[in-house]
């Protein structure tokens, strides 16, 4: 279970929030939703102990995620707003090489079966420099389907997606939560995922 109680963030002078808490529990989804600038990211970071609180604490299991960390993080996907792909690297090599240092060994095999999952197969072997936004999207989004852990942090995931690869990424979060799984998003998109429980935290 995570549980976030009474978090605020400060960014230069600016305190973008504060008294953020939420409990998230087995198939649940948490949308964090808020105009641009409204400290979105800023919050998911800090969910993953990228950045400290001003104020406030995020527990996983009732304890800490410092104290946690080790199995916090075995735990966590984390996908930021930017992609993170190594130019010069295929597609396959940069979802093997972010996999191994999530400290997963995949197979090329499974790999590959997770960038069909997506519809990307066709651009494993290209450099990631010359595929298009959408196409760097799903690369990076392949990732989910060799995760292991139970909660995704995703920052914008539908961004830049084509309508098919939408539906394919809500359906599999669908099937996440209904594993067990939890995620907490952020979107500027009407996308519908079934959770057995959501919850909507507005930032302004
Ligand atoms: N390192 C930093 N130093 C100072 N201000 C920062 C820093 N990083 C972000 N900010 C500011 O914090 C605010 C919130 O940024 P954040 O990226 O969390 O917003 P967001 O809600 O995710 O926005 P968007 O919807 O545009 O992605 C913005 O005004 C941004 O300029």
């Amino acid at each position: 279970m995570l549980l976030a109680q009474g978090l605020a963030c400060l960014r230069g002078d600016r305190l973008l929030f504060k008294n953020v808490e939420f409990e998230l529990d087995t198939g649940g989804l948490l949308y964090v939703l808020g105009e641009n600038g409204s400290g979105k990211s800023s919050l998911l970071r800090m969910l993953c102990g990228l950045m400290l609180p001003e104020s406030g604490t995020v527990f996983w299991d009732k304890k800490t995620i410092k104290e946690e960390a080790e199995n916090y993080l075995s735990n966590l996907t984390y996908i930021g707003h930017l992609n993170g792909l190594k130019d010069d690297l295929t597609a396959l090599e940069n979802l093997t090489m972010s996999a191994r240092a999530a400290g997963n060994e995949v197979s090329e095999d499974k790999a590959l079966a997770a960038l069909a999952a997506i519809g990307i197969e066709r651009c494993a072997n290209l450099p990631a420099r010359v595929l298009s936004q959408g196409q760097k999207r799903r690369v990076t989004l392949a990732k989910l389907w060799l995760a292991e852990g139970k909660l995704w942090i995703l920052d914008e995931p539908f961004a830049a997606l084509d309508i098919a690869s939408v539906t394919v990424l809500a359906a599999k979060l669908g099937e996440h939560l209904s594993n067990g799984g939890m995620a907490i998003l952020t979107t500027h998109q009407d996308v519908t995922i079934h959770a057995q429980s959501t919850q909507t935290l507005r930032l302004s």
